[in-house]
């Protein structure tokens, strides 16, 4: 990992980012805001001289009677004032629209490449991994109040004239005194330099606990949330949760409290040089207008320069907003880059066909990010195109972990899985997918129509409701979706109105219904982990029976831990430990009598025993 970044360039840095992102969201309003930034700041400096000047032509226009040239150049200094002072108004009020324009385009864009960002990658590891997390949880924060990088363009917006007035008002102040002029000059930039880096780490402490705040929120959640709503009221844990979210939510806060202080350093050193500075400017101005050195004028002007230097808000709540709005957008661009690094262009193209022979896993090793043990080592298997396979084992074997590598949510960490010969590693995953059907056994319950849940298997024909119907048929679902308030439209979810909810086996039909309607559209492969794991034991042998026809010629991989399912396959093959440790047909396999045939047999005793009452 690169090392931490010295927090005043990390400041520097992060608005630096902000300002050139400005052109990309839109030239024109970005020349808008710069020339409403310069106009801001000069025109207020300009009355400021009006003002002064005014001042000291008064007593000679006075003395010399109007119509004189002394009164006519009183008055144009009057009115090139009063225009000063209307036309900064002006340009005042349209810099602070642009900027919440501009801002609220930053955010949007900011959402939109974390959102690209997020959505790149083929596979699903990124999501797992705590440094992305980390980054996803402060991008998502975009919408929180204090770090909006809407806020950093308003801050920017506000800062960027009074420090243009403030370098102006000291370029004043050079011609009285050049010295005080220059001081005065490279004390604003130092000074806002340093309380911007005092903000950003200040600001960091609230991102630094990260993965810890993750788990803050996630207990909160669960506290909130519906799908966890069950078995935390049936279990009693509201209780020991809250307070455990009180508890650790008050930890971080006091920990964020201790570091979100200024530095007294800071504090002191920028209010001794403001004071050293202003005191010793308020002295020569005092001296050189006692002893005459400068014209009544001239003095108003200083005077006037001198006050205008504590419009710059170098330390308030704008200023702050700058750095801690401006501090997220650099890490979303680096998420962004991160995540658009980590693919690799396709090298090879499958046959429109593929697969049609085989699919192979050739010595493939695999292990989830992070994790020290593989689960996966040294696998060899041949699935034949066309035919199905039933994958078996205990708990844990990897047997998920395997359909998921070939879907390509994973990538091996070593060995290969070709189609038909073609390393799948080299081939566009997304060409590779719409090859696929898959029903994972952790499958989503959309909270949308029933249209949608079963079209999500192949999106482009969303509206072939006769296609949505022939893969409803046969999981038994029609008569039941039929009698919906609203048919295949009404909402599976019972949080809103005129949705409703369905029971665990209901919904494994719909899910199963959603891999069938791939199926339809053009898949060839089709993996089901647990296909039948809701549905009761006639449903399952009705369901398979219905399954076996509409999946001929198909490549289907089956993951089962029901016997009655898993016997029906061509070829069956027992994982252990992220390898095949027995692989034949049933009838092979028990005449093997291995493991397959023990736990067979045992399944198969239990269920004689319990079949009259699963009949019922
Ligand atoms: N996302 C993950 N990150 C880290 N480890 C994981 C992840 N998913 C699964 N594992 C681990 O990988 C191993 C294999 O899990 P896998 O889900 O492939 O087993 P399985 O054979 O499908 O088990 P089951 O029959 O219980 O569904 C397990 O030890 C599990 O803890």
């Amino acid at each position: 990992m690169a090392p931490p970044l010295n927090p005043r360039f990390e400041a520097a840095r992060a608005i630096l980012t902000v300002v050139r992102l400005l052109p990309r969201i839109s030239r024109p309003r970005t020349a808008l805001f710069t020339a409403t930034t310069v106009l801001t700041a000069a025109l207020p400096l300009a009355m400021t001289i009006a003002t002064g000047l005014l001042i000291g032509a008064v007593p000679a226009a006075a003395a010399a009677g109007t119509g004189s040239p002394e009164a006519r150049t009183a008055y144009l200094l009057l009115a090139a004032g009063a225009a000063a002072l209307l036309l900064g108004r002006l340009a005042s009020h349209l810099h602070n629209a642009v900027a919440a324009n501009l801002g609220r385009d930053l955010e949007l864009l900011l959402q939109d490449r974390l959102l690209a960002a997020v959505a790149r990658p083929v596979g699903i590891s990124h999501l797992e991994d705590d440094e992305v997390l980390a980054l996803l949880r402060i991008a998502r924060q975009l919408g929180a109040d204090f770090i909006r990088p809407e806020r950093a363009i308003r801050g920017l917006a506000a800062i960027a004239p009074e420090f243009l007035a403030a370098a102006g008002a000291s370029v004043v102040l050079c011609f009285f005194n050049l010295w005080i002029g220059l001081a005065w000059l490279l004390a604003w930039p130092a000074i806002f330099i340093a309380m911007q880096a005092d903000y950003t780490r200040v600001g960091k402490t609230a991102y630094l606990r990260s993965t810890e705040m993750r788990e803050t929120e996630y207990l909160r959640d669960l506290a909130i949330t519906a799908e966890p709503a069950k078995e935390i009221r049936v279990w009693g844990l509201m209780g020991w949760l809250l307070d455990r979210y009180d508890r650790q939510w008050t930890d971080r806060m006091e920990y964020s409290a201790r570091h979100q202080r200024l530095s007294p350093r800071t504090a002191v050193g920028v209010i001794a040089t403001l004071l050293a500075l202003t005191t010793a400017t308020a002295l020569a101005l005092a001296d050189a207008g006692l002893t005459g050195a400068v014209t009544f004028a001239a003095l108003a002007v200083y005077l006037v320069a001198l006050t205008t230097m504590f419009s710059f808000s170098a330390f308030d709540d704008t200023a702050a907003f700058l750095s801690l709005g401006s501090l997220p957008v650099p890490k979303v661009l680096a998420l962004d880059d991160r995540l658009t690094g980590a693919e690799t262009a396709p090298t090879a193209e499958l046959p429109a066909a593929a697969p049609e022979h085989a699919i192979r896993f050739e010595h493939v090793d695999f292990a989830y990010p992070g994790a020290d043990r593989p689960v996966i080592e040294g696998l060899d298997l041949e699935i034949e195109a066309g035919t199905s396979l039933a994958i078996v084992g205990h708990n844990g074997a990897g047997k998920t972990s395997l359909v998921k590598l070939l879907a390509g949510l994973y990538e091996p960490t070593g060995g290969r899985i070709t189609a038909d010969g073609t390393d799948l590693a080299d081939v566009d995953p997304a060409a590779w997918r719409t090859r696929l059907s898959a029903l994972f056994q952790d499958f989503t319950r959309y909270q949308l129509t029933v249209r949608d849940n079963i079209a999500f298997g192949a999106p482009h024909l969303a509206a072939d409701t006769d296609l949505i119907w022939k893969a409803c048929e046969p999981m038994g679902i029609r008569a039941l979706i039929e009698s919906l308030p609203k048919g295949l439209e009404t909402v599976l979810s019972s949080e809103y109105g005129g949705g409703t909810d369905l029971s665990g086996g209901q919904w494994q039909r719909i899910a199963l219904a959603r891999a069938l309607f791939a199926v339809q559209a053009g898949a060839k492969v089709l993996i089901l982990d647990e296909p039948a794991a809701a549905l009761d034991v006639r449903a399952e042998a009705e369901l398979y029976e219905q399954f076996l026809d509409i999946t001929a010629g198909l490549t289907t991989i089956v993951i089962s831990h029901r016997f009655s399912t898993v016997r029906r396959a061509d070829r069956i093959v027992v994982l252990d430990g992220g390898r095949v440790v027995e692989d034949g047909s049933h009838p092979e396999l028990m005449a093997l009598g291995g493991r397959y045939a023990e736990a067979f047999t045992l399944q198969a005793n239990r269920l004689a025993r319990t079949a009259p009452l699963e009949s019922e």
